[in-house]
Parts: C-alpha cells; structure tokens; sequence
C-alpha cells in the first residue's frame, strides 16, 4: 500500500508536537490505517530556524506553502498556522483539488467556515477541525456524529484554557492577572496574540463551531455575544468567595423559543459568577469542561486539556488518522450539515441573572430607590446584602433571570441616580448561584 502523504503547514507549538508523535507513534499509526503516514513538507516562515529536536530531514521544510499544497502527491494537508489569511485561501485550493485538510483554525471556522465547507464539498474532500474547540477533548466528532440522532438543546462550557489558568490562578493564589498570562503564553496555551484569549475572541470562535453543529444552523463570530474577562477584578474574585462563587468565562449557547415564541438560537461568551458547588467551578488551570444537553441523552460532560501543543496534537492526529483512512476507502466525512437555518437571537433577548454591586450614600429610602429602578424594568430582585460604612454603603444585588436588555436598562439607570455614587461591578450569574 503506498503511504499517505502529509503537507504540514505550520511548525509552531502544535506544528511541532504533531511532527513528533508522528514519528513516535509511527508503528502504531501504520498498523491502524493500514498504510504508512509520510510528511511530504512543512511550510514554515523561517525554513532556517533550528528546530534542533525535531525527528525531520531538514529537506523537508519550505517557504512555499502553496507549491506544497499543490503537489501532486500530497493527500491531506494540515493546517496548524492560525488566522483567516491565507490560511483560508490555502485550503480552499487543497479542497476543491479533492485534498483532505485537518485544521485547527478556530479563527478561520469561525469567521468563514462557509467557504471552507463549500469547497470541501465542491471537491468531494474531508474537512476535520476536532483540534479547533477544546483543544484534545473529542466534542466535534460527537457533536457531528454520535449526537445526530438527538436534539441538542444547550452547550454550556469553558473553553479557553489560557483565561481559565488565569481566573483559577487568580482564585487560588490571587495571582495577578498579568503574570498569569505571562505564564500561560510560556505554557503554549495563550494565541500568538493573547488578546484573542482574554477579550473572549477565542472563546467566541470556539462558539460560533459548537452551535453550528449542534443546532445544524450557520452561526459565525459575528454572530455571537463576546465580552472578554480583562474587566475581572481581584475584589470580584474575592466578593464571589465570600458569596460561595468562583468566575469563569463560561461559553453559552441555547436554542428555544425566544420571546415571539419563534424557535431560534443564542451564543454567548461573557464571565460569569457560579457557585463553588457547580461541577464547572472544579475545572481548574488550562482544562476545559463543555455540558452538552440533548433531549433524548439528558446531559453530557466532556473534560480535558484544551489548550498546549501535544494535548491539541493529539486532536489533530486523531483527524490525520480518519482522513488517512477514508482516502484509503474511499470514504468520505460527514459534511457540513446546516439544514435548520434557525434564526440568532440578541444578547437583549437572552434571559440571564445579574449580580450587581454598587457604592451608595447611607441615607433613609436608598434601598427604596434602588429597588424601585429593578421594579421599572420588570427585573426581580433574588437577594440583597449591604455592608455599611460612615456615609455610604455598598450594595450587592443578585436578581432573578430576566431579559439581559431589561437587566442592562436597570444598569443604566441606576448608574444615573445622585445616591448611586459608583457602580463597582456588574456580572453576569450561571447555574444558582
Ligand atoms: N496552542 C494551543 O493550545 C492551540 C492552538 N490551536 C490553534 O492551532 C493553530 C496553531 O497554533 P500554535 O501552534 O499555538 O501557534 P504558533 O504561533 O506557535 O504556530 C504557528 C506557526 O505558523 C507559522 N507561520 C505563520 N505564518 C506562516 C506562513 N505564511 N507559512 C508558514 N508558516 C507560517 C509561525 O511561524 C508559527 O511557527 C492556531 O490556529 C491556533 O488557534 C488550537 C487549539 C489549541
Ligand atoms: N489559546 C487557546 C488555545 C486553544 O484553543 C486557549 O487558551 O484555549
Ligand atoms: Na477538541
């Protein structure tokens, strides 16, 4: 049987593990797919660069990423380079010329998946992006396979590795969050651009694929609510401790009849406050943990390493290895499958909780006025705790689920009214805390 050939595209931290346990499984590898996994070259920016290490014939690396992809012996091509250009037009070209590609480019899926999934199927070709979401969590397949005979209702999770290291580590050490992030950058979990991981970038690409698949809609970044975490506080960590609480920056998305009664879809990633007691309040460092919620299955927990070279490698191995043996079948994977065209719900139109905290004056009625805002949005109120000083006080509201445009107005109003001297924090409430 002659081998499969592999275009390697991208050397970086997954880049790099991925050529290594290539060549460390390699027995392995053969006797599951049935025939021999060759790298035909990596495309790299600095083909000079020492990468001492790595088990490869320097020969092997080039600049020409594109000349790579067209050669003719090339069977899969994997992408491990990151953004939407040229990633994007890279794989298009290997699709439509009938070139499996695996790729772990959240970024790209997220932003124009569309295009991608049309070229694979222009070209008949396998698209596999498992390493995409969670990092070594198999979810994808599951979602695109073992779950299509369900009806997934919710996708609840934490999916970023590099912010959660950073909350947790905040959490457990009040570590700040700066030296935090330096060190998930030195861990291999943070994006070539962090900011991506800590304004909740990630996290919504990361979304945006998830409700794809499980609600058989096309849900882009665009589409999806994002706030990221950088406005988390030590005093917030610390005031969710004494209430019980943890935060995390949680990614959500729902479907179901929205206020119109019409069925349709939310995505969001925001940080919220949840109690201790909660199974995602354990998920500690770079882990990730995603609830999956179907009909007929009830409720599914998938945990693990989402973030780091050979945690991520490992996805993408799994990918080479099912696209290596459809082309040997002739087989084909499950295409795009995004037949129920539901519609996007706003942000305003989700129904969240708020935990609110405010510096007021210290004087009769301020309790009256404050609530009586709450009351004219139609938001209930579930607890109150106050804390007073000499002339103001600070006031901790957590309310009941409301429209997040009604809890939003309530904000807004409050932070109008002369007793109201600042608001300290607003954050969102999961799971009954
Ligand atoms: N690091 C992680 O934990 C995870 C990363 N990913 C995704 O995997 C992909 C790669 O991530 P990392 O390996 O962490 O990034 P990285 O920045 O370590 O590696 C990317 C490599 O691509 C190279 N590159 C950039 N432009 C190029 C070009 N035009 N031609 C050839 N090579 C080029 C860079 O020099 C770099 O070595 C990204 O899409 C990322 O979002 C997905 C899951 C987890
Ligand atoms: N930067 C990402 C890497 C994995 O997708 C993260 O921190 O989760
Ligand atoms: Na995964």
């Amino acid at each position: 049987m002659r081998p499969v050939k592999l275009a390697l595209l991208g050397c970086g931290t997954v880049g790099s593990e991925v050529v290594r346990l290539l060549h460390e499984q390699a027995p392995d590898l053969t006797a599951r797919i049935g025939a021999e996994l060759e790298l035909a070259g990596i495309a790299v920016r600095r083909p000079g660069r020492k990468r001492g290490s790595l088990p490869v014939d320097e020969s092997l690396f080039t600049t020409d990423a594109l000349g790579l992809i067209k050669r003719d012996d090339v069977d899969v091509v994997v992408e491990v380079v990151g953004g939407v250009e040229p990633a994007r037009s890279w794989l298009v070209e290997a699709l439509r010329a009938g070139k499996s590609v695996v790729t772990a480019n959240k970024a790209l899926l997220a932003e124009d998946g569309a295009t991608l999934h049309e070229a694979a199927a222009e070209g008949a070709a396998d698209l596999y992006y498992e390493a995409s979401v969670a990092g070594a969590i198999p979810l994808l397949r599951p979602l695109r396979e073992s779950l299509h005979g369900d009806r997934v209702t919710r996708v609840t999770g934490i999916v970023n590795g590099t912010t959660n290291y950073i909350l947790s580590s905040m959490d457990a050490s009040g570590a700040g969050f700066d030296e935090a992030l330096e060190k998930a950058g030195e861990l291999g979990y943070a994006e070539a651009d962090p900011t991506a991981d800590v304004e909740g970038f990630d996290a919504a690409a990361k979304a945006a694929i998830l409700a794809s698949l499980a609600f058989h809609t096309r849900v882009t970044a665009a589409d999806v609510f994002r706030e990221g975490m950088t406005a988390v506080t030590a005093g917030d960590m610390a005031s969710a401790r004494r209430m019980g609480c943890t935060i995390k920056l949680l990614c959500i998305a729902e479907r179901g009849p929205d206020a119109r009664g019409r069925e349709s879809v939310g995505v969001r990633v925001h940080p919220a406050m949840i109690p201790r007691t909660h199974p995602l309040a354990a998920v500690q460092d770079a882990f990730n943990a995603v609830f999956v919620e179907a009909e007929a299955a009830g409720q599914l927990m998938f945990y693990g390493q989402g973030a780091g070279g050979t945690p991520t490698a490992s996805a993408v191995l799994g990918d080479i290895v099912a696209a290596a043996r459809n082309k040997l079948t002739g087989t084909r994977a499950p295409g795009e499958n995004a037949y129920a065209h539901l519609p996007i719900r706003s942000i305003g139109e989700v129904v969240t909780r708020y935990h609110i905290s405010l510096d007021v004056a210290e004087r009769p009625g301020v309790l009256a006025a404050v609530a009586g805002v709450f009351a004219r949005h139609e938001v209930s109120i579930a607890t109150v705790r106050q804390s007073g000083r000499a002339q103001d006080a600070q006031l901790i509201i957590v309310t009941h689920g409301a429209p997040d445009a009604n809890l939003a107005a309530t904000v807004a109003e409050l932070d109008q009214l002369d007793i109201v001297r600042s608001i300290v924090s607003v954050l969102r409430v999961e799971g009954g805390a």
